[in-house]
């Protein structure tokens, strides 16, 4: 069925801000979920952007919705952001249209490709991946974070860079387990038995990579897509994607330090479900050259573009500089999907992204040669990138 409780906490936020229109929203997911808003809109912009609104099934209630949050989506979706609080000029939010087969609606594809041209970030909500199964995926990674440091050290390397990040390896405060690809059973069942997880979790496992498996190429797709790329539907077939469950124990002590130190994602794509209630994530914002925060917003997914899709778009994408830093005394708990590109192909921009105008920026490289790079440079930023221009 349908996941509708997904968008409900976006009522919630606009509760605080305008209950009749938060009411109608309510109605309107308990009533019909399938006809779905679709917006992208700049939250630190008091313009309306060019909100969509679509309407699938005509019937009194939805009308009633239509009409209210046509004529108030301004406020309301300033009231959104200030709900939140989200302070940043860096957050695009975008809803993604998980009933697309029923709804004439089109996808924001412009405020998709600025946000990943000018901010390599954005949130995701509406995505269609079940609330409750976000919540128990981080009630099972809690729990297997918690297990004994003997049991943890269990899951060895399957391939490069996919074992267990212990206390200690990069500071006190971080660890990270990792489920090495998400799109083999094999790699499943090794996780499995690495840390002995029970039934229940190893289910609630398998049900969240499969929905984060769905969403992360649904929106690599639309990325392609917007870059121009004429049906990115098959371009990503089969690309690996791993997972990493990360906890943060920050306490009262640890408060100012940091909890992961700037970097970018040498992956493709990362879909991050950050903590619900301890903030800490952090990105660069390029103009004034600070970090700004990223506030927790629970039940959406942050989405960081990657090193790797930067030389893949040949310069067209933006990777975000990010970091976790401790700003309260409470264990932080995240969990992310790593979209790489296949291990033996080389990362090469389609020939669309090439022109006399726009020559090859980078050499051809594996995903490996890069990780390795980045390890070799000591180097955990877009600027390892550096050493693989092409010569002109
Ligand atoms: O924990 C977070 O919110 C960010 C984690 C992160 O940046 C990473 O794992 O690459
Ligand atoms: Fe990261």
């Amino acid at each position: 069925m349908a996941p509708r409780c997904a968008a409900l906490p976006y009522s919630v936020c606009l509760i605080r801000r305008w209950p009749p229109t938060a009411t109608l929203f309510l109605l309107h997911y308990i009533c019909h979920p399938i006809p779905r808003i679709l917006i992208g809109q700049k939250l630190d912009s008091v313009g309306i952007g060019n909100a969509k609104v679509g309407v699938g099934w005509a019937s009194a209630t939805m009308l009633c919705v239509v009409v209210v949050v046509a004529a108030h989506r301004k406020s309301n979706y300033r009231g959104l952001a200030e709900a939140k609080q989200c302070p940043s000029v860096c957050c695009w939010m975008l809803l993604m249209n998980t009933w697309s087969k029923y709804s004439e609606l089109p996808f924001p594809y412009a405020k998709l490709r600025e946000a990943c041209q000018e901010w390599g970030c954005f949130r995701v909500m509406n995505h269609g991946v079940p609330v409750l199964l976000m919540s128990e995926m981080k009630r099972v990674a809690r729990s297997l974070l918690d297990l004994p440091i003997e049991t943890k050290n269990q899951n060895v390397e399957v391939t490069p860079g996919t074992a267990y990040i212990a206390l200690g390896k990069v500071n006190s405060i971080y660890e990270s387990l990792c489920l090495s690809d998400l799109n083999s059973p094999d790699a499943m069942q090794t996780f499995f038995s690495q840390l002995d997880v029970c039934p229940k979790h190893r289910e609630v496992m398998e049900t969240y990579s499969r929905a984060t498996l769905v969403l992360v190429m649904d929106i690599a797709n639309k990325l392609a897509k917007s870059l121009g790329l004429s049906d990115g539907s098959d371009l990503f077939k089969g690309w690996p994607c791993n997972m990493r469950m990360n906890k943060y124990s920050f306490n009262p002590e640890t408060v100012g330090s940091c909890g992961i130190p700037m970097h970018t994602d040498g992956t493709f794509l990362t879909l991050l479900q950050d903590d619900d209630v301890v903030g800490g994530l952090e990105v660069v914002d390029s103009k004034p050259d600070s970090f700004v925060a990223v506030e927790p917003c629970p039940n959406t997914f942050f989405v960081l573009v990657g090193d790797l899709a930067v030389a893949w778009s040949n310069g067209r994408l933006s990777s975000a500089k990010h970091q976790v830093q401790c700003i309260e005394g409470r264990i932080r708990v995240s969990i992310g999907t790593f979209m790489s590109t296949p291990t033996y192909v080389a990362v090469e921009a389609p020939e669309e992204f090439v022109d006399p105008l726009n020559p090859r920026l980078y050499v051809p490289f594996t995903r490996d040669d890069y990780a390795n790079l980045r390890r070799d440079k000591k180097m955990y930023t877009d600027e390892a990138l550096s050493f693989l221009l092409a010569r002109s």
